[in-house]
């Protein structure tokens, strides 16, 4: 997925993705990781995503996100006084626990997450393509601490149903891509169909959403 693929989708407020809730998964699971308030917390493609909200309410929170439509609406219908300012290749936007960088996260350099202890990822690395899912988990551990901690909620359903994003994840690929380096526990996986109506209008048969603690040491 080219960056203009997104900026479009946000020009044309194409952002199925986008829930108008907190996440019941981040609430029911972010306690599996062992991080204490106050820890830093990254939130990769962060999209305008209430769950920032949620998460900052216990840790200062950084996210990345490509569209300025995105953060400007963020800290805007949430109502939250934001200063803006320039961040190397990056427009950074801040508020007391929140600051959002806006530019691509293949740009972001380690000084930028050196205090980050854990990180949340939805519908970030489903968002993107299987030729860049590889990419994108090298760039991330070459950016975060070694010693992270990450929930990471995925969807899995049959690819050829359906073009992404989002794409599916199976827990096979969460093997793959992080054995090597991360601990990996299935902290849950749920039929989500029923509820997701946007899918089953694609003709999708089956989906699952799983959950995952995952841990770099
Ligand atoms: C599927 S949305 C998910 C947003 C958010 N995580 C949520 O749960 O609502 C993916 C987001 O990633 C952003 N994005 C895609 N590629 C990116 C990149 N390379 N760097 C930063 N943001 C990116 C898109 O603009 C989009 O807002």
């Amino acid at each position: 997925m080219e960056p203009e693929f997104w900026h479009q989708r946000w020009r044309d407020n194409l952002t199925g993705f986008h829930l108008p809730g907190v996440n019941p998964q981040l609430e029911a699971f972010w306690s599996h990781l062992p991080v204490e308030a106050g820890d830093p917390v990254f939130v990769p493609l962060c999209g305008k995503s209430l769950d920032m909200l949620w998460l900052a309410e216990r840790h200062p929170v950084t996210g990345v996100e490509l569209s300025p439509i995105a953060v400007e609406a963020f800290f805007e219908e949430n109502d939250l006084q934001h200063r803006p300012s320039q961040a190397g290749r990056f427009s950074l936007c801040e508020s007391e626990r929140i600051r959002i960088l806006c530019g691509d996260l293949f740009d972001l350099q380690p000084d930028q997450l050196a205090d980050i202890r854990a990180v949340y990822d939805r519908a970030s690395l489903i968002a993107l393509p299987p030729d860049m899912r590889p990419r994108y988990v090298s760039h991330l551990e070459s950016i975060l601490p070694t010693e992270v901690d990450m929930l990471l909620i995925t969807l899995d359903y049959p690819q050829e149903q359906m073009g992404g994003p989002p794409f599916a994840v199976s827990t096979g690929e969460v093997a793959d891509l992080f054995g090597a380096d991360w601990s990996i526990e299935h902290l849950h996986e749920d039929d989500v169909l029923a509820r997701e109506a946007r899918f089953r209008e694609r003709g999708i048969s089956h989906m699952t959403e799983n959950v995952f603690h995952l841990q770099r040491r």
